[in-house]
């Protein structure tokens, strides 16, 4: 068994900069999988992210089974739902969208799941997950109906109150496709506060600002549009 929390917080502790490529099992075409994981395990990626925001059922689970079959990174669900839960994979961030006042994604889908996950040995992992202002409407406000934070002091304390609250990881979102990431600014403020790992996602598409997130304080960064959009993404980042 993996210990996907573990591992994170020990690459934290000793600096090591950790990146997960996100698929989106809505948009994948499984033909690509094994050409799209050749490629990964030849950069510096660590993890494996599955989730989006709509995803019919069924899909995420197809998806996950190939993907165990060819690789032994970790995979970790990144669920925008209760129908993507699959019982391949390693691990499963337990999002509470905590810049959001919508019950269901505070707390209503985490019950509606809680049947699921007893038949799993999934590892769950509490993450308060943080929706940041980034220029324009995206998938993840559409379906949670929320607002997203703009006010750096507003997100740091909301990221410290999820600590305080038990979460285990911290998940600044900026949203798939964002015009632009999380700023630095934000990321080190709430960096500052935190004890635990920081994630940040959302419009990063350049080795420039996968680096500076990494300098502001992000521990793991999460890519999913621009591998989704071309796989030479992938030379940007090879050992
Ligand atoms: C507790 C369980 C099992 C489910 C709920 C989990 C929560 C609270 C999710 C937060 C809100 C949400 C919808 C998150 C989606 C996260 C995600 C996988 C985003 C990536 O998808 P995108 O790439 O943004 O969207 P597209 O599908 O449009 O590309
Ligand atoms: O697709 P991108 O913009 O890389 O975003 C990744 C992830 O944070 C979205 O949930
Ligand atoms: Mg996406």
């Amino acid at each position: 068994m993996k210990h996907i929390l573990k591992d994170i917080e020990a690459a934290k502790a000793n600096g090591t900069p950790l990146l997960a490529v996100l698929i989106d099992p809505d948009k994948f075409k499984l033909e690509h999988l094994e050409l799209f994981v050749t490629k990964a395990h030849q950069t510096i990626i660590t993890h494996f992210f599955v989730g989006g925001s709509t995803v019919e059922a069924q899909v995420t689970q197809k998806l996950v089974n190939a993907l165990k079959r060819k690789t032994s990174l970790p995979i970790v669900l990144f669920p925008g739902d209760v129908t993507q839960i699959s019982d391949q994979a390693d691990a499963i961030l337990f999002l509470s969208l905590l810049s959001g006042r919508n019950p269901d994604y505070l707390i209503s889908k985490h019950i509606q799941s809680v049947s699921l996950l007893e038949k799993t040995r999934l590892e769950v992992i509490p993450t308060g997950y943080l929706l940041i202002e980034s220029g324009a409407e995206t998938a993840v406000q559409r379906v949670t109906k929320t607002t997203p934070i703009s006010s750096e002091l507003l997100v740091a304390q909301t990221a410290k109150a999820g600590e305080y609250l038990g979460m285990k990881l911290i998940y600044l979102e900026a949203g798939s496709g964002a015009n632009y990431p999380v700023s630095t600014s934000i990321i080190s403020l709430t960096k500052s506060k935190l004890g635990i790992p920081i994630i940040v996602g959302g419009g990063i598409r350049s080795k420039k600002q996968l680096e500076k997130a990494y300098k502001a304080g992000a521990d793991l960064v999460v890519i999913g549009t621009a591998f989704e959009k071309d796989l030479d993404f992938f030379d940007e980042i090879t050992h």
